[in-house]
C-alpha cells in the first residue's frame, strides 16, 4: 500500500471522499489542511487574512512533505496543492494520485453557502473558480496518475471507480510481471 492523493479544486470532493475511501480500505484518513490547521492553532481562513498565501503554502509544503514520507494512507490535499513544483514532483513520486475534476459551475454549487474556503471570499466566487479552473488544471493533470470526472456520481459511486481503478492499475502491474 502507498499513499493514495486526492488533488483538485476547492469542492471537488477531496476531504469528503478521501474520508470514506479510507475507511473501505481500513487505512488511516489524513485531510493535509487539518494537519495544517493543528500546527498554526488557527483556520487556514484566518491564517489567511492574517499572514497572507506565501506563509501558508511554505507550512503546507512542510506538512506534503512529511506526511508522503510517513505511514501510508489516504491523503486529501487542499486545493493549491499543486502549486509548487516541488509539492507535484514528491505527491507524485510518493503516491498514486487522483485528480477529483469538476466544471466550476459545479462546484459552485456546491460551496455556495460555504464560508471557509479563503480564496472565494470574494465579490464573484464563480469567476474565481473559473480563474482557478484556467490556472490548475494542466497542474493537476501533470500530477496525478488517474483523473476521476466527478460532476454527477455520488461520493460512494467515486470511492468505487477509485477502487476500480487501483485494482485495474494492480492487475497491470501482476501482467507485467508475469509476461
Ligand atoms: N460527488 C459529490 N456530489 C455531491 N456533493 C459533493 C460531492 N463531493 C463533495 N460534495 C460536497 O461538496 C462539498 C465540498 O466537499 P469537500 O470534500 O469539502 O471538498 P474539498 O475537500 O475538495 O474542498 C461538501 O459539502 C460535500 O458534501
Ligand atoms: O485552493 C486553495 O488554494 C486552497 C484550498 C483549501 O482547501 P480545499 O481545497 O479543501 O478547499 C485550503 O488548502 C486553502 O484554503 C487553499
Ligand atoms: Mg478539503
Amino acid at each position: 500500500m502507498t499513499h493514495l492523493v486526492l488533488i483538485g479544486l476547492p469542492g471537488a470532493g477531496k476531504t469528503t471522499v478521501g474520508r470514506q475511501l479510507a475507511r473501505r480500505l481500513q487505512v488511516p484518513f489524513v485531510d493535509s489542511d487539518a494537519v495544517i490547521e493543528e500546527r498554526l492553532g488557527c483556520s487556514i481562513r484566518e491564517f489567511f487574512e492574517r499572514e497572507g498565501e506565501e506563509p501558508f503554502r511554505d507550512v503546507e509544503e512542510t506538512v506534503l512533505d512529511e506526511l508522503t514520507r510517513g505511514e501510508p494512507c489516504v491523503l486529501s490535499t487542499g486545493g493549491g496543492a499543486v502549486l509548487r513544483p516541488a509539492n507535484r514532483q514528491r505527491l507524485r513520486a510518493r503516491g498514486r494520485v487522483f485528480y477529483l475534476r469538476s466544471t466550476p459551475e459545479e462546484l459552485m454549487r456546491r460551496l455556495r453557502h460555504d464560508r471557509t474556503r479563503p480564496l472565494l471570499q470574494v465579490a464573484d466566487p464563480l469567476q474565481r473558480l473559473r480563474e482557478l479552473h484556467a490556472l490548475r488544471d494542466p497542474l493537476y493533470r501533470e500530477t496525478a496518475h488517474y483523473v476521476i470526472e466527478t460532476g454527477r456520481p455520488s461520493v460512494a459511486t467515486l470511492v468505487n471507480m477509485i477502487l476500480m481503478q487501483l485494482e485495474l492499475g494492480a492487475e497491470a502491474a501482476r501482467g507485467a510481471t508475469a509476461g
